[in-house]
């Protein structure tokens, strides 16, 4: 059986705020395989952007463990790249300057210039961006802004791409656009990724599994369904796919049956 690149085991996290302590997460364990793509999906606050963070290095376990390819996850490392909802580009760099920074921190003490722009110009073309490679941030829409941040997450060449809910804020032709696009770079680059979404559709027709969470407090994984429509997938062709249909099926009743006022009742520590 293939060795899982990410290992989750256990894993229980916990907030402390003035004195009250907060039980997030309880007993998450997962194992990810290389190349695999898993969608995250679950109640607002249950979680999932806790979890994500657990295995960028950006909040430690109070117990269990979070492991890359055996070893143990105890901070942020480049081979783990987030894109946020909330694009994080520098707004005086130039889309190029942006992508560059990310490829100059890899290569750029031991690359000639000119391979180090090519890189740079073939990070941009698979998210299909060369043509805006000279305008700032405050100058492109916010999907080409997601895009160059996934081109720059893609030039840390991690082995593990981090997706916290990258198609949030937009609009849902853009977003359909955006989902072929990490659909074709996974196929191409075989990334193992972990995305976060509130979208059904999105987390299916992405996934190869989607983790369903349960509410907080104390959330833990509820579900997993294996998503085995075949790829390349093409979206409005899976409506008629029935595997498709019944995971989609799946999804919606567990968060149908876990919708409740979810109320944190945080315990003195
Ligand atoms: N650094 C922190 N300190 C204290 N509490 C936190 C911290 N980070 C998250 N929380 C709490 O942990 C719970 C889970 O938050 P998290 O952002 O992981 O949920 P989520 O499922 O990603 O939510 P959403 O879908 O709304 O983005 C929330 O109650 C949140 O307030």
């Amino acid at each position: 059986m293939q060795k899982p690149i990410l290992s989750l085991e256990n894993i229980y996290v916990d907030f402390e705020r003035d004195g009250v302590i907060s039980h997030v997460l309880d007993n998450v364990s997962l194992s990810v395989k290389a190349g695999e793509f898993i969608s995250i999906i679950g109640h607002s606050g249950c979680g999932k952007s806790t979890l994500l963070n657990v295995v960028a290095g950006l909040v430690p376990v109070t117990m269990g463990a979070a492991l890359l390819e055996n070893k143990e996850i105890t901070g942020p490392g480049p081979e783990r790249a987030v894109v946020f909802q909330n694009h994080s580009l520098l707004p005086w760099m130039t889309v190029y300057e942006n992508v560059k920074l990310a490829v100059n921190k890899l290569y750029g003490h031991t690359e000639s210039m000119k391979k180090v722009h090519e890189r740079v110009m073939n990070n941009l073309d698979l998210v299909k961006m060369t043509h805006a490679k000279d305008k700032r941030p405050g100058e492109i829409s916010g999907g080409m802004k997601q895009r160059v941040g996934i081109a720059r997450a893609l030039s840390m060449e991690p082995k593990v791409l981090l997706l916290d809910e990258p198609f949030g804020a937009l609009d849902a032709l853009t977003r359909g656009h955006l989902q072929d696009t990490v659909m074709e770079l996974h196929d191409r680059i075989k990334a193992t990724v972990l995305m976060i979404t509130h979208d059904v559709d999105e987390a299916v027709l992405l996934a190869d599994r989607v983790v369903m969470m349960s509410n907080g407090p104390k959330a833990t994984i509820g579900k997993i369904v294996d998503v085995t429509s075949p790829r390349p997938r093409v979206r409005r062709e899976l409506y008629d796919d029935r595997s498709f249909m019944s995971c989609r099926q799946e999804i919606v009743s567990f968060l149908e049956e876990h919708d409740r006022v979810v109320k944190f009742e945080p315990v003195p520590a």
